[in-house]
């Protein structure tokens, strides 16, 4: 079976001044159609040059050198720039962080909503006006017959990004890729953005394809993630595997940085250490600087993505996938780390060798039911 958009191989760099940025490299993954598909990594991983690569919008100091892109086993990297237009256009939409800039402040909201359900849909002026409200007052504009008279600086940030997400929604595409939607919305604001998001997925029936920095946003949106780090893939996973027994470092160090509610946002400094200059990356695994279980190997060779179960290549059907040596040649202290969730710790599940045990069993104390 064909999945919705397929990905594979996809290696882009971006020749600068400065030198060969590989900003994407040998990234290979797949979204099913309806459902909502995380890509998560901090800033520069190449989160965005893959969504742009997919969408054929790298321009010129970049260039795709390598790999397939197919949307609906169709192959968009063949296709002209008129054909992957119309794509772009009926079939994958796109939702940004600034919403503001994203809608042209010398129209009203409204009317660039209606002009776009015309010219992809082919409706007529009153009927594509008519679809344009219901779907403002679909993403929870309040009073949408009126505010669709408004221009966009009348609108508030989070208004702004429900308006994308209609305008996104207006032409009934298979896909919808968002870029940091709600980066610049407040937490509370941010949610709600977000559940509509899920909501409407799950009623239109479309795919999502959601990028962000912050683990914690895709919890409760995603049925699948990807974790970049450095231009690659190190983990793939459903969500609830990916969150609960993360297979990477980096995930696991990424959990470790979700920011509860009232807490900062950018916490992610809680991995020591920055993601590498994609102009000159680190030999072997481009982790191993950052991460507490590296070996000497790991400087060495690069992981390659494997089943962690049984330390073959991953394809793209494989659900579960992680680029570390512990699942190739096995590190000699292993990974040793828990991750909590919800207040839960979570230990990974190691047969170390035997005993170490001494700290008391407290394994058993579960008598008195945890109340909460
Ligand atoms: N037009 C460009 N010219 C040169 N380098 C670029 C260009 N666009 C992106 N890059 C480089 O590609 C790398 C990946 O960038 P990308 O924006 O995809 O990261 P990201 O994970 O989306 O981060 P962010 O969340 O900050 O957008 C970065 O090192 C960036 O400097």
């Amino acid at each position: 079976m064909t999945a919705l958009l397929e990905v594979e191989d996809l290696t882009v760099r971006f020749y600068t001044e400065e030198g060969v940025v590989t900003a994407v490299d040998g990234l290979s993954y797949r979204i099913e159609a309806g459902e909502t598909f995380g890509v998560v990594g901090e800033s520069g991983a190449g989160k965005s040059v893959a969504a742009l690569s997919v969408l054929g919008l790298i321009d010129d100091p970049g260039r795709i050198e390598r790999g397939e892109v197919r949307f609906k086993g169709e192959d968009l990297r063949s296709m002209t720039d008129a054909e992957l237009r119309s794509v772009r256009g009926d079939e994958i939409a796109m939702v940004f962080q600034d919403a503001r800039a994203a809608l042209n402040p010398v129209y009203t909201v409204g009317e660039q909503i209606a002009e776009t359900i015309e010219h992809h849909m082919g409706y007529d002026p009153a009927a594509a006006r008519d679809r344009a409200v219901r779907l403002l007052d679909r993403v929870g504009i309040p009073e949408a017959g009126t505010r669709y008279s408004d221009y966009p600086h009348e609108f508030s940030g989070g208004m702004c990004q429900r308006a994308t997400v209609a305008m996104a929604l207006s032409c009934e595409p298979d896909l919808i890729v968002a870029d940091e939607p709600t980066t610049a919305l407040d937490v509370t604001v941010e949610a709600r953005v977000l559940d509509l998001l899920a909501d409407l997925a799950d009623e239109f029936d479309v795919a999502v394809q959601l990028i962000t920095h912050d683990l914690g946003v895709i919890a409760g949106t995603c049925d699948r993630a990807m974790v970049m780090y450095a231009g690659e893939a190190v983990e793939r996973a459903p969500i609830e595997e990916l969150y609960y027994d993360p297979k990477h470092p980096y995930t696991a160090g990424l959990m470790s940085a979700i920011p509860h509610v009232g807490d900062d946002r950018d916490r992610l400094q809680t991995i020591p250490g920055t993601m590498p200059d994609l102009i000159d990356v680190p030999s072997g695994c481009r982790f191993h600087p950052r991460c507490p279980f590296a070996e000497e190997a790991c400087t060495r060779t690069d992981p390659a993505l494997v089943d962690p179960e049984n330390g073959e290549a991953a394809t793209l059907e494989t659900e579960r996938a992680a680029a570390c040596l512990e699942y190739t040649e096995g590190l000699t202290g292993g990974l040793d780390y828990s991750v909590e969730v919800d207040g839960e710790t979570n230990e990974r599940a190691e047969d170390d060798d035997g005993g170490e045990d001494d700290d008391g069993r407290e394994d058993e104390g579960e008598e008195g039911g945890s109340d909460e």
